[in-house]
């Protein structure tokens, strides 16, 4: 398998500019694309991110919005929310003529048609490898070179493991794998979660509540993987566990951010990218279509939805029948 030499990491956003710190400290040959000409302009020149402040970019670092440049790197991070991965991906497909590794950064699921970042990719882009990296990794801790171990999914063993070689360094340890839907779930599905237990911390509901509803929350987030084929060493792996646990605990989480500020009656964070918000609807339709309970997630989107109070979702959720734990 190649050595991948240059990398380029689409979508200059908290996690795009934190990637390309990573990669570049990896000792890859880095590009960094953001879709706005000036806002590239200003970081390649002031090396600094609003985006990710008080994070100094490595001087190598080339930040361009030439995306048939970016298109050239031997690999390609998609750092987009996830509701943007088709577009962003659509857009690159046009200059890639020849197999490249494309790793979905994104965590979240595509409204409409329930697809997974893997997914979409390989319908946007014919000659695209599909990759996932996901796990417990906030970006600020990834460009403070903080240690932090990841998932890094692809359908082919030796592609997942060269690319691991390639982005790995003694501060980021990516471990390989090829359960990619197992990886993508537990992503997408620990946002949501997230925004539950934020609530719980946010309403008082002690830590013993906190603690319960993070692990019925990663029961049900267990039943989806395992109904979709999700192996369950990756469950219980960082993609999974390991990131629920990061999420669930963490004001640091715009997922718990949010919970918390709904849960405390007060104004989300503005500005703040909750990926949980625009997953938890189509998180429970995928769930409904297979048959599957998840009732923590569903009180989340009827609570983001209108369609049930904070209260309410709370004692729905303390008052179902008893049952064996599963
Ligand atoms: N932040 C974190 O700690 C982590 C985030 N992630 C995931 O990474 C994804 C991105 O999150 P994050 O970087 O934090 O979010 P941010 O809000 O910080 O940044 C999103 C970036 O995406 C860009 N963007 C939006 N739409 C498009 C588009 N259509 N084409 C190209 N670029 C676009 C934005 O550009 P512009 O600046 O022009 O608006 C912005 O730079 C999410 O799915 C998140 O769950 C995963 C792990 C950690
Ligand atoms: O995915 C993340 C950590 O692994 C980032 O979490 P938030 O998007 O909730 O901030």
């Amino acid at each position: 398998m190649t050595a991948f030499r240059s990398v380029a990491v689409i979508g200059a956003g908290a996690w795009g500019t934190a990637l390309a710190t990573m990669a570049a400290r990896a000792g890859r040959n880095v590009t960094l694309w953001a879709r706005n000409a000036e806002h590239a302009a200003r970081i390649q020149s002031s090396r600094d991110n609003p985006r990710l402040p008080g994070v100094r970019l490595a001087p190598d670092i080339v930040v361009t919005s030439d995306l048939a440049a970016a298109s050239r790197a031997e690999m390609l991070l998609i750092a987009t929310p996830a509701q943007h991965l088709r577009g962003a991906v659509n857009m690159l497909a046009s200059y890639l003529t020849k197999p490249v590794p494309i790793i979905a950064c994104a965590k979240g699921i595509e409204h409409g048609t329930h697809k997974f970042m893997t997914d979409v990719i390989a319908e946007a882009a014919p000659h695209a490898q599909p990759a996932i990296l996901s796990g417990p990794s906030f970006a600020d801790d990834v460009a403070r070179g903080l240690p932090t171990a990841v998932t890094l999914a692809a359908r082919d063993d030796a592609l997942a493991s060269s690319l691991v070689q390639a982005l790995g360094s003694p501060t980021f340890r990516p471990y390989h794998s090829t359960d990619i839907r197992g990886v993508e779930i537990g992503g997408a599905a620990k946002n949501v979660l997230a925004i539950a237990v934020g609530i719980a911390v946010g309403r008082k509901l002690g830590a013993s509540a906190q603690a319960a509803l993070t692990t019925r929350g990663f029961a049900e987030l267990t039943r989806l993987g395992r109904a979709l084929g999700a192996r369950s060493e990756t469950l219980t792996g960082l993609s999974g566990l390991g990131d629920l646990i990061l999420t669930c605990a963490s004001p640091q989480s715009r997922n718990f951010a949010l919970g918390l500020a709904l849960g405390r009656g007060e104004q989300p964070p503005a500005g703040k990218l909750a990926e949980g918000e625009f997953t938890a609807p189509v998180l429970i339709e995928l769930a409904a279509s297979q048959g599957i309970e998840m009732p923590v997630s569903e009180a989340v989107a009827s609570i983001l939805g209108g369609r049930s109070t904070i209260d309410a979702a709370i004692s729905g959720l303390l008052t179902r029948p008893f049952k064996a734990e599963e």
